[in-house]
């Protein structure tokens, strides 16, 4: 099968930062670092950056990497304490981890949108993540603009019997979940609209990403009469896909007009969406553009769906 290589190699970088986060979170209380936008960063975005870059760069020498964060102030003197736990964390994972090669191997996350290149989130929700509720490692291939494979650990989304789900998903071959802890993989789709039980919608719990206001008058206008889920994280397309929900919404807040959304925070969700049968554009349906920049410079607002309401929604949004 296409980029079976690639796959794997994914599902084990993935799973590792999925570790990393988990231990970070049994062992510490993890506390927020502030970084320059003010946003929080925490030892596990830094642990988990490490380890899929790190293994990412040595299957894939040259595929560039563009990841959220950077080592630039991990490496200064005020931050030797943090970046000594960084590198035990990580070392935990792959034992040559130091601190020296743990700073090299987050920078190979400073690459640039290419013909073909990878995505990373290594902690997708880390305001969820700090709040002990959902968060995401979100890992995506990206080529030519076209999302070819995505892999998206939830290690606190419950779905069935199962807490810790790794969706995964190769273009043109379907979606599939299984059990982070290992297990048999499950293919999924998403909801059918008169699946009543999941006739509902996903959101941010952070207002200030979005605008809660007019998404449930949106969600309304296209039928959906329950109350929204709120969820952090790309866990909220981890739900469409598996029909947990018919509908994500995020639309700019009023708070950031001019917000762009970064490629991280979507590719490896939309991938999983769209191979689970369901739709993603922005609010004026266009497909979302990962051929530009870090950022979705030509979209605004993201609306992710079971397809069947896609067309729906988007009236109601004109
Ligand atoms: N004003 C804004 N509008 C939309 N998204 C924003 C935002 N400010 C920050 N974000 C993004 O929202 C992401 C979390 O999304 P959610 O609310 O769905 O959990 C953050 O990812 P990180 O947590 O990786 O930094 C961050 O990139
Ligand atoms: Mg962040
Ligand atoms: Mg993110
Ligand atoms: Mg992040």
């Amino acid at each position: 099968m296409a980029y079976e290589k690639e796959k794997e190699i994914a599902i084990a970088a993935v799973t590792g930062a999925a570790l990393l986060c988990q231990e970070v979170r049994r062992q510490m209380v993890p506390e927020a670092m502030a970084k320059q936008d003010r946003s929080p960063v925490t030892v596990a975005d830094f642990g988990a950056q490490a380890v899929v870059c790190k293994t990412l760069r040595e299957l894939f020498p040259n595929d560039p990497i563009v990841a959220e964060e950077d080592a630039a102030e991990l490496k200064t003197a005020a931050m030797a304490k943090p970046l000594q736990q960084v590198s035990q964390y990580v070392q935990a994972i792959i034992p040559e981890a130091t601190p020296e090669t743990v700073t090299r191997w987050i920078d190979y996350g400073n690459g640039s949108v290419g013909p073909r290149y990878w995505t990373l989130d290594p902690i997708d929700g880390t305001k969820g993540f700090l709040r002990n509720d959902q968060y995401a490692v979100a890992l995506a291939l990206v080529e030519a603009g076209e999302i070819k494979v995505g892999v998206l650990a939830c290690p606190a989304l419950t779905i069935g019997d199962t807490t810790g789900i790794l969706f995964i998903a190769v273009r043109g071959a379907g979606a599939v979940m299984q059990p982070l802890s290992g297990g048999s993989a499950q293919s999924i789709q998403v909801a059918a609209s008169i699946d009543w039980a999941h006739f509902r919608f996903v959101e941010s719990v952070e207002s200030g990403h979005g605008n809660q206001e007019q998404q449930s008058a949106i969600a309304q206008a296209a039928g959906i009469t329950a109350d929204s889920l709120r969820m952090d994280s790309q866990a909220k397309y981890g739900a469409v896909a598996a029909g947990e929900a018919v509908l994500y919404l995020r639309l700019p807040s009023p708070k950031s007009p001019d917000y762009r959304e970064k490629i991280w925070d979507h590719a490896a969700g939309v991938i999983v969406v769209e191979e689970a049968g369901g739709r993603v554009t922005d609010m004026t349906g266009r497909p979302l553009d990962f051929s530009q920049s870090a950022k979705l410079v030509n979209n605004r607002g993201v609306v992710v769906s079971n397809g069947e309401i896609h067309d729906k929604v988007l009236a109601a949004l004109q």
